[in-house]
């Protein structure tokens, strides 16, 4: 039973095979560059070197075509024919408000998604392409898609609406959506898991800290608030993001610095964050190395970046009116030592101790972080969104609910 997971960029092309019968990665790997000259292909099968092959794929559908070809390939692949896969499972980031789980792809999630390009213009064109590809390429197998939103249908309306005119959101649909949501929901899962407790039991503040960021507040297993808003955009500063800002500032700055409309939004999500404070890069390990090497605007970014998460945590533990547990996931997340650390250290008025020794071990277990008289438990949680996605297109496609 093995089951194609894709997260499909606008120029990228991500891919994980499964075999479901014990959930294991049977191969895994990214199509870069689609559409430029020279696209790489990096294969990864575990225990082999990595195979990366330059060629040049113009589109999605010969992106797709060459991952088949190199499943299947005599040496390379590890599958007899493309047959051997059953179902396939693609991450969709915006969901607006018609999704609330995962589904089969059928014409009317197709135009639901089309409909939602809008609201996620850098994302939503790129995985339908991801979608029609698969869809040219295995016509006959059964696709899935999960949506990044959908996790956080569960929010009241104190959390997801602005204070704007009512209208916007009527006729619009501005609100918030929240992102990360396949994350967010597996890692709170494993947590309450590690503790030998029910999801229902907990408050938990979930830091998904990768390139994009964000907080949750997690209540009694269901989203009930979200530091991003109508696009990932909004809340934690992230790599190049700025995260939340004085809204009045972009028609300052467009009138001050004559820019449009696409210069502005290039701006807030290429051209902040990190590495607009930094001078230098969006990469935390480039930041705390420059820091640690006493470059002074690194330290300022670094310093920015852990002070925002850290009132998040302070605002969502007062949104939920307590806080069970604190966990750390995604890249920055789950290897920045000095990162929660830093957050950490101004938590202590919840009674929130870090252990210095437990948050220096490095593994790919989700472990405890906090000291043992902590009043909260301290997480890192490794995220596997792959994963859930394979689990969730699996029931969908083969399991007993959604059988073809
Ligand atoms: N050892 C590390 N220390 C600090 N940051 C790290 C480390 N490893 C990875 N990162 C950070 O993780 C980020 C990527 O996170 P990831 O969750 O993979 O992001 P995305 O899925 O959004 O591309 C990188 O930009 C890098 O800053
Ligand atoms: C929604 C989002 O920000 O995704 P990513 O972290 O993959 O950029
Ligand atoms: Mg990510």
């Amino acid at each position: 039973m093995n089951v194609l997971v894709i997260n499909a960029g606008s120029s990228s092309l991500k891919y994980q095979l499964y075999d479901m019968t014990n959930e294991t990665v049977l191969a895994k790997g990214r199509v870069e560059r689609i559409g430029m000259e020279s696209s790489i292909l990096t294969h990864e099968v575990e225990g082999e070197p990595d195979v990366r092959e330059v060629s040049e794929i113009l589109e999605h559908t010969a992106a797709v075509r060459k991952v088949l070809d190199m499943l299947t390939h005599p040496k390379f692949g590890v599958l007899r024919a493309i047959g051997d896969i059953q179902a396939v499972g693609h991450r969709v980031v915006h969901g607006g408000e018609s999704f609330h789980e995962s589904v089969l792809i059928d014409a009317d999630v197709k135009a639901e998604i089309r409909r939602l390009f809008d609201l996620a213009p850098l994302h939503n064109p790129a995985h339908m392409m991801g979608i029609l590809a698969v869809e040219a390429n295995l016509p006959d197998v059964p696709q899935a898609v999960v949506f990044d939103t959908a996790f956080h249908q569960t929010m009241p309306p104190a959390s997801y609406l602005y204070a704007i005119p009512t209208v916007l959101y009527r006729k619009h649909k501005i609100r918030r959506y929240g992102f990360h949501g396949t994350s967010h929901d597996y890692v709170s899962k494993q947590a309450a898991a590690f503790l030998g407790k029910a999801p229902e039991a907990l408050k938990i503040v979930s830091c998904h800290i990768g390139n994009g960021a964000s907080c949750a507040a997690i209540l009694h297993g269901k989203s009930y608030d979200t530091s991003m808003g109508m696009t990932p955009l909004e809340g934690l500063m992230m790599g190049t993001r700025s995260g939340d800002l004085d809204p009045a500032i972009v028609p300052f700055a467009m009138n001050k610095e004559e820019l449009t409309l696409s210069e502005v939004n290039s701006m807030l999500n290429k051209h902040s964050g990190l590495l607009a404070i930094s001078g230098l890069s969006s990469d935390m390990r480039e930041v705390v190395q420059a820091m640690e090497e006493g470059s002074e605007p690194a330290k300022l970014a670094f310093e920015m970046y852990a002070y925002r998460i850290r009132k998040y945590i302070g605002a969502y533990a007062a949104a939920m009116n307590g806080i069970d547990v604190l966990l750390f996931t995604a890249g920055v997340g789950e290897n920045s030592v000095p990162l929660r650390k830093r957050v950490c250290e101004g938590l202590t008025f919840l009674g929130l101790e870090l252990d210095d020794a437990r948050n220096e071990v490095r593994s790919g277990e989700t472990r405890r972080v906090s000291a043992d008289g902590s009043q909260v438990d301290v997480l890192v949680v490794p995220t596997n969104e792959e994963l859930l996605i394979a689990r969730d297109t699996y029931r969908l496609a083969i399991g007993p609910k959604g059988k073809r």
